[in-house]
């Protein structure tokens, strides 16, 4: 794992635009997205600069279940409101939040994936280490799935929604399996609160306790860090 320590989130979305940018020159064609505050400044590089995705396609990691693309926190509009509207793809695919029927949903998704190969995928990290929604205990060979949120995970996102009972108790999350078929990862975190998380991923062993973990097993990760992320690494 390349790891690289920044100042801050701003310094980061400029350094985590530099991986896009060098991974469109070396022709990648599907980018694999994330939402969750952490992107947000790499997508605003993404959107203020003159790269064209116009011939691309984006496939990402996750949605609510029983969310419709137009709810304002579904992750469909959370792309279209900081990324899509500024930079249209050719094509760009969110899990179907909408359809409650998960063996359609999650294989149809498969089927994109297998269509669509990742070539940079672009991930949070949880607190609790998870990556996309895979939580701890997630079968590290796991495919698109239907998942049922943790209370950590619906605690943490809560802050978007009007009180904690509004959060979906469901996700579609691309498996573990998929996020590591990617030719390239980017993973990025901010803030103490990642610290323990970060180092866990980094330098514990490789564990379904910390789902990020098995990026260890991967041959080309990138880490972007703020130093209070990275203040409980060795
Ligand atoms: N499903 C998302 C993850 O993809 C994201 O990485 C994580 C961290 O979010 P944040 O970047 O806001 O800390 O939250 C959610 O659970």
């Amino acid at each position: 794992m390349k790891v690289q320590i920044v100042s801050d989130k701003q310094a980061g979305g400029q350094a985590g635009f530099r991986v896009f940018e060098d991974a469109l020159q070396n022709g990648a064609k599907v980018l694999g997205l994330a939402t969750g505050s952490t992107p947000v400044t790499i997508y605003e590089q993404l959107a203020a600069s003159d790269l064209d995705f116009s011939q691309l396609t984006s496939v990402n990691l996750d949605e609510y279940v029983g969310l419709n693309a137009d709810h304002p926190q579904s992750y469909h509009y959370f792309m279209q409101e900081h990324l899509f509207n500024a930079k249209p793809f050719a094509h760009s695919y969110v899990p179907d939040g909408a359809d409650l029927d998960a063996a359609k949903a999650t294989s149809e998704y498969d089927q994109i994936i297998a269509e669509n190969p990742i070539d940079l995928q672009l991930l949070g990290l949880g607190k609790n280490g998870h990556i996309g929604f895979n939580e701890p205990g997630t079968d590290p060979d796991s495919t698109t799935h239907k998942v049922m949120l943790t209370d950590s995970t619906i605690d943490a996102n809560a802050r978007f929604f009007d009180n904690a009972d509004e959060v979906p108790r469901y996700a579609y999350s691309m498996g573990i399996g998929s996020i590591l078929k990617a030719k390239q990862i980017l993973i990025v975190a901010y803030g103490e609160a990642k610290a323990a998380a970060v180092a866990a991923m980094i330098q514990g062993p490789v564990t379904p306790d910390v789902p990020a973990s098995y990026l260890q097993t991967h041959p080309n990760v990138t880490v972007i860090l703020d130093e209070a992320a990275a203040s409980q690494l060795d």
